[in-house]
């Protein structure tokens, strides 16, 4: 979670069986080598139904823990909205019945909400979770959380029902805020983060809890979720599956590093224009972080892309880039897996600061000890975190 903090800027601040790759019969004689197409476990519950469907007209009936089971395999897809200037994207949850609006967050791992025990003064204007409907306190659980931004919140832990675009969380761990930080509380879209990083960054005590796709993910019918981030449009989340109507072309993965507890990936090089020839590369560790707003690069690579828009420069009362409001912008490109994606520039021109002045998207990650590639660049792409492998993945699609 992580938006703009300066003066004047806009205050802005988630089975399968190995397929034996398919028998391939060379119509000449010629060395193929086969590549496994990946793991796809097949779902144990779903094929004793099946079978038992089979055999159904010889009198086989379906036994109903086996059905019930085949009935978990879960999937669906929610509503990315976007606020202002895309400065975050909020989903619709039904938190112990009850519809909250959620900044999905793949930079955390707490699930927390606006509640009726979030005291009035610093929750007007938010919709509140009231845990005395269907909650269970989880007494004496804690959590604290603070954000890149300077924003934080903290409070107490309940177990509810949890569901996100029809499937469900049976018992989540809903954390309530007791407190919440100024900028929390004047930004009343937001009624709480729903985090999808690690849940090795829980911040509950004294039991660390599971975020919600680590909670749901046994019952997916792939332990996956998709992310479809839009400029100035709702976008979609997809918890299960991939939705092949989203992205054109392959989808090209990188592999994750969760040492830290987020979906950290490197990133290769970098051109700023037309031309999709990269060079350079992007240093250090970098992050897909769906909570953060904007492009967080190194030093070296925003002066680069500013030396290409007339009128640029660092302005530190903005605490960041600025340029012209008649500015044009290139296009920012980048090689992650091989494959070159392209941000608009039109999506880095972000949000005007005064009547002459805009704040840029891309932005310097010096400081900040990781290069952040939030919504700037999601909003680019189809991006797939994806658990079905031995160890985690991103996946990247054009739009
Ligand atoms: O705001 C966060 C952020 C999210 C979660 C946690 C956290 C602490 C303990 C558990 O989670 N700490 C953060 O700081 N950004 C973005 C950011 C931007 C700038 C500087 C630092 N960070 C994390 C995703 C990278």
């Amino acid at each position: 979670m992580y938006g703009l903090t300066t003066a004047a800027a806009l205050v802005a601040t988630a089975g399968y069986v190995l397929a034996a790759p398919s028998a391939l019969v060379p119509r000449k004689t010629f060395q193929v080598s086969q590549i496994a197409k990946g793991k796809v476990f097949i779902n144990g519950p779903t094929q004793v139904v099946k079978t038992h469907q089979k055999y159904a007209k010889l009198g086989a009936t379906v036994p109903s823990d086996a059905a019930a089971a085949a009935a978990a395999v879960q999937s669906g897809s929610v509503a990315a909205n976007p606020e202002q200037y895309d400065e975050s994207y909020l989903c619709p949850v039904s938190v112990g019945g009850q519809t909250l609006n959620l900044d999905f967050d793949t930079g955390s791992a707490d699930l927390w909400v606006f509640s009726t025990v979030t005291p009035s003064s610093e929750s007007t204007g938010h919709a509140r979770y009231n845990p005395s409907t269907s909650g269970t306190l989880k007494s004496g659980y804690k959590w604290n959380i603070s954000y890149g931004d300077g924003s934080g919140a903290s409070g107490t832990v309940y177990a509810d029902k949890v569901v996100v675009g029809g499937v469900t969380a049976t018992s989540q761990a809903v954390e309530a805020a007791t407190s919440v930080s100024a900028q929390f509380t004047q930004d009343t879209n937001n009624d709480g983060l729903l985090g999808l990083a690690f849940s090795s960054i829980n911040t509950v005590t004294p039991q660390q809890q599971t975020t919600f796709f680590d909670t749901v993910k046994p019952t997916l019918a792939k332990p996956l979720f998709a992310v479809d981030l839009k400029k100035g449009t709702a976008g979609s989340y997809q918890f299960g599956y991939i939705d092949s109507s989203k992205y054109t072309g392959s989808i090209t993965y990188t592999s994750v590093s969760t040492a830290n507890g987020f979906w950290q990936f490197t990133a290769g090089g970098y051109s700023v224009g037309t031309s999709t020839t990269t060079s350079g590369s992007i240093s250090g560790a970098s992050i897909a972080d769906t909570g953060t707003t904007l492009l967080y690069l190194p030093d070296a690579v925003v002066t680069a892309y500013y030396a290409k828009v007339s009128g640029a420069k660092y302005d530190s009362t903005q605490g960041g880039y600025t340029f012209p409001s008649s500015s044009t912008l290139p296009n920012f490109n980048v090689n992650i897996g091989g494959t070159v994606f392209t941000v608009p520039g039109s999506y880095i021109k972000f949000a005007p600061v005064s009547s002459t002045t805009y704040f840029g998207g891309i932005q310097s990650s010096a400081g900040i000890g990781f290069n952040i590639f939030g919504d700037i660049f999601l909003k680019a792409v189809y991006a797939i975190f994806d658990e079905s492998q031995s160890t985690p993945r991103l996946g990247f699609a054009k739009q």
